[in-house]
Parts: structure tokens; C-alpha cells; sequence
């Protein structure tokens, strides 16, 4: 089994303490001494001579909590009774719940509800089916479907094993646009057979938001359920990633000073995002963009059995470069990662150009760690929540749903991603923007309302929108 490195994780032990022989103060530092935070403190049970405390420990990685747990054990009077991790804790039980609307208590509300009186609502909606937009949660739904296919960088993982990811992009959907999204893994491997199913589901949603199933197959039933049903398809890895990397990339080239049709952009890893990043770049002005997957660039010259690759050697890399990405990172303006962590090194990024961008997008770990690159980097970004920059479809996601869903949109188109990417730029004034600040925080409230605010209008301004 892989392990990850993981930063900032946080540990609870369970502490039995013999007041006699040790004091906390000497607990505490042994485990600043090994490199551990100890970020809270409960009281479980308080005796004459003993006492039985949890300790929150923030350390930084796997070995940390090893170095912790080692000082901690080697101390007289301490007995570590159990250990449990934060983040599995959160887990416990899942992260969301369905919740009722209004209570039921007696017999009449629950015949408004339930049998007999809901059969005049489902046959008023028989007779005219867009009542279902009114008068069921449709309007305001969002199933967030994965096949477990390309879950995050972890790639083809069980569907039982995506439902994580899946419930953390419901919560957040909740959270931050208020919109009730469901997470539904399938277990399903054929295109043809994930198109049929997502279809049939289909009546109970106002969008469907397609989360981290492997390209190609992603494009093709990205592209059939776009044109087989009348709601938003909108699939998050393409073009959230592609609209937050556009934004980040707007502010972070305002303090380089330099200008989009001149950067020379390497981007790593052209599955799901690297395509529909490349596909937006180009489209704001970039000349030249150079893809680099597992084999090297990619070229017009070679034949590619991924029929996605075969349109990116034909519309990118003007100056046929070849070779590694060592050798084609070569005076880049911007790195762009959206492939697996740990393979960009600090060697490639000082071959880049004055003033470089790295964009490290890979999660959880990314192509090359803050640590490693911001020495020889002017900005950097990555996907994760405990760094700087965190460029992440996040910010997208609930503010594009929340704008489709209150104009009825039937569909997100380029428009509107175009309006939503310049929205999330423009959500950090100029004058605020720094190498650490080039794209707003997920708990930035105006992200979701400008991105809002910006697709209803680009939807109305395009005629797709519906209200
Ligand atoms: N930060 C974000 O918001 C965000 C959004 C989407 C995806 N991602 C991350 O980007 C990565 C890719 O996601 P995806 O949905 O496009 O997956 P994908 O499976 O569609 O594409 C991944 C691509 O990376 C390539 N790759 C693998 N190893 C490589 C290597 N050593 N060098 C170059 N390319 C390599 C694969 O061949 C594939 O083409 C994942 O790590 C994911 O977590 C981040
Ligand atoms: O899930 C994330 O954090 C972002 C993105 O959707 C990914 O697949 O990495
Ligand atoms: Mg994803």
C-alpha cells in the first residue's frame, strides 16, 4: 500500500497520567520536543493520583505521529491508552444526513404529506412534469456522481472508497450554496452502462455534477448527457478545475506583469483537467501550451490510440517540442500539474523562465510539495486546503450549481464558465493581491454569490436561461 505524505495531521491520545511521578508541563515538552503541537486538551476523568486526558496533537506527516507516540511512551508515568486520528473521527458515521423539512405530529399534517393527500400532488405533476421543479426538492438538487475511476490522484479506487470524496463535495454544496446534494458511487465500469444510469436518475435532479471518473471515457458520457437531458451535466474535474486554474492564472500573471498570449505553459498530466485546462487557456488567449502525460510530450507527429490526445498534438506545442518534461519545462512562464504527486523536481523549475508560476494541483500530494518549490518559484499554488493558493474546483463548483439551478439554466455552457473563471478573479481587489493571495478562500462569502451573480447573467445573455 502506498503512504501518502500527509501535512498537518492531527492526532488524539488518550493519556493516563500518575500525577505522582509526572507533571503535564514535562508531557508537553517531550512533545514539542518531538516536533508535536498540542493544539487542545480535554479533562476525560480526574483522580487523587491519576488523570485521564485527551490530547490533540497536530504533528506533521505519519513519522511525526510515530516520533510523538515514541517520546511519549518512553516518559515515566504515562500510559498511552488509545489513539485515534482526526480525520477519522470526522468520518464516523458519515458527514451528511437528509433532514426533514417540517415535523410531523399527528395524523392531519402527515396526510398533507404522505398518503392520501401527496397523490394529488404526483398527479398534478403527471400531467405536467416541470411541476416537479416546484414541488419536489428537484430544483434544488445535485446528485454528485463518480464511478471511482480517477478518485483524485488515487486513481481506479472502489466505489465504496469514493463515497468520501463524494460526501465532502455534498457537504460542501450545502455549506456554501445551499444546494441538497446526494453522493452516488456506482458500480459500474461500462460507458454505455453509466450513461443509461445516470439517465434514469435523472428525473429526481436539477443537475448532474460528474466527480473524478477517468478520462477518456469521462469526455464521452460528459458529452452524451449534455445532449440526452435537459439539466446542467457539468463534469467537476474538467471544467471547475479549468475555471479556478484560469482564475488563479488571470491574478497570478497580473503580478508578474505579464501577458497570457506570451507565457510559454507546460501542463502535466492531460487526463480530465489537463484537457479542459488546456481547452480554456487556449481559448483566453494562450498561444503556446505544451501537454506532457507519462509517455512526454505530446506532438501532432505521433499516433495516439486516446483520440483526446490525437486534438491536443494537433492544437498545441506550435514549435513541436519533444522529449520529458525536464526537457520541455525549459523557460516556461507556467506550470500547470494535474497528474500524480512527486514528479515535478526543484531541478526542472529552475529551467524555467524569470518569475515562474507552478500551479502543483495533483491530490492529495502535489506534483512537487510548497516546501520544496517556493524557494525557486514567484507563485505557487496547489489543491490543498493547508497551503497558500489553494486553486481547487471548490470555489467553483457550488457557485456555478447555484447559478444554473436559480435561472434554470438547461445547460453550463462556455459562457458561463468563461463568466464564473473572471468572477473568482475579480473577487480579490488589485490592490489586495500578493504572491500568497491570487485566488479568494473557500470561506470567501462573495465567491459563491459573484460566481451567481456572473453565470445567471451569461446564461440570460445566451438564451439558455429558463426563469
Ligand atoms: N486541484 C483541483 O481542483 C483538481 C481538480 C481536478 C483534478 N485534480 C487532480 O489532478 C489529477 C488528475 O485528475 P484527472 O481527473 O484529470 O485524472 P485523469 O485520470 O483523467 O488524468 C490524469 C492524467 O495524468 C497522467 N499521468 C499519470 N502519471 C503521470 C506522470 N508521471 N507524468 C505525467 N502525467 C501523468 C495520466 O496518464 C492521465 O492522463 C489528480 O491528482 C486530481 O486529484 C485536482
Ligand atoms: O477533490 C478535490 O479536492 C479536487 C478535485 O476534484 C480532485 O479530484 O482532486
Ligand atoms: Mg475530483
Amino acid at each position: 500500500m502506498m503512504i501518502m505524505a500527509q501535512s498537518n495531521m492531527h492526532i488524539i491520545l488518550r493519556l493516563e497520567i500518575n500525577k505522582q511521578q509526572i507533571s503535564f508541563g514535562e508531557i508537553a515538552t517531550s512533545i514539542g520536543n518531538a516536533g508535536g503541537d498540542v493544539v487542545a486538551l480535554d479533562v476525560i476523568n480526574e483522580e487523587q493520583d491519576t488523570t485521564i486526558r485527551d490530547l490533540t496533537i497536530k504533528v506533521n506527516n505519519k513519522d511525526g505521529q510515530e516520533t510523538v507516540t515514541q517520546a511519549i511512551q518512553s516518559l515515566v508515568g504515562v500510559n498511552i491508552k488509545h489513539i485515534s486520528d482526526r480525520t477519522f473521527l470526522v468520518h464516523l458515521g458519515g458527514k451528511i444526513e437528509v433532514r426533514p423539512k417540517l415535523s410531523i405530529d399527528n395524523r392531519e399534517e402527515l396526510s398533507h404529506v404522505y398518503t392520501p393527500e401527496v397523490a394529488r400532488i404526483c398527479t398534478a405533476i403527471n400531467e405536467d412534469p416541470s411541476l416537479a421543479h416546484n414541488l419536489t426538492i428537484k430544483n434544488n438538487a445535485v446528485a454528485v456522481i463518480s464511478d471511482g475511476s480517477a478518485v483524485l490522484g488515487l486513481g481506479k479506487i472502489k466505489p465504496e472508497a469514493a463515497m468520501p470524496v463524494m460526501e465532502g463535495k455534498a457537504m460542501l454544496f450545502k455549506q456554501l450554496a445551499d444546494i441538497n446534494a446526494y453522493p452516488l458511487c456506482l458500480d459500474v465500469e461500462n460507458t454505455e452502462d453509466i450513461i443509461q444510469i445516470i439517465k434514469s436518475l435523472s428525473p429526481a435532479f436539477g443537475g448532474i455534477n460528474l466527480e473524478d471518473i477517468a478520462s477518456p471515457g469521462c469526455f464521452e458520457i460528459e458529452e452524451r448527457l449534455k445532449n440526452e437531458l435537459n439539466i446542467p451535466v457539468f463534469h467537476d474535474d474538467q471544467h471547475g478545475t479549468a475555471i479556478v486554474v484560469l482564475a488563479g492564472i488571470l491574478n497570478a500573471l497580473k503580478l508578474v506583469n505579464k501577458d497570457l498570449s506570451i507565457c510559454k505553459v507546460i501542463i502535466c498530466g492531460i487526463g480530465a483537467a489537463g484537457i479542459s485546462i488546456t481547452k480554456m487557456l487556449l481559448k483566453a488567449g494562450v498561444k503556446n501550451i505544451i501537454g506532457v502525460d507519462k509517455n512526454g510530450a505530446i506532438t501532432r507527429v505521433e499516433n495516439y490510440e486516446n483520440k483526446m490526445w490525437t486534438w491536443y498534438g494537433e492544437n498545441t506545442n506550435p514549435n513541436m517540442e519533444q522529449g520529458s518534461l525536464s526537457a520541455v519545462i525549459q523557460d516556461a512562464d507556467i506550470f500547470i500539474g494535474v497528474s500524480v504527486g512527486n514528479i515535478l523536481q526543484v531541478e526542472d523549475i529552475k529551467k524555467m523562465a524569470k518569475n515562474p508560476v507552478v500551479f502543483a494541483l495533483a491530490n492529495p500530494d502535489p506534483e512537487i510539495s510548497p516546501e520544496k518549490a517556493k524557494p525557486y518559484v514567484r507563485v505557487m499554488a496547489t489543491g490543498r486546503s493547508d497551503f497558500p493558493n489553494q486553486v481547487n474546483n471548490v470555489l467553483c463548483f457550488p457557485g456555478i450549481f447555484r447559478g444554473a439551478l436559480d435561472c434554470k439554466a438547461s445547460i453550463i455552457n462556455e459562457e458561463m464558465k468563461l463568466a464564473a473563471a473572471k468572477a473568482i478573479a475579480a473577487t480579490i481587489p488589485e490592490d489586495e493581491l500578493n504572491e500568497d493571495y491570487i485566488i479568494p478562500g473557500v470561506f470567501n462569502k462573495s465567491v459563491v454569490s459573484n460566481i451567481k451573480k456572473a453565470v445567471v447573467e451569461a446564461a440570460h445573455d445566451t438564451g439558455v436561461a429558463k426563469n
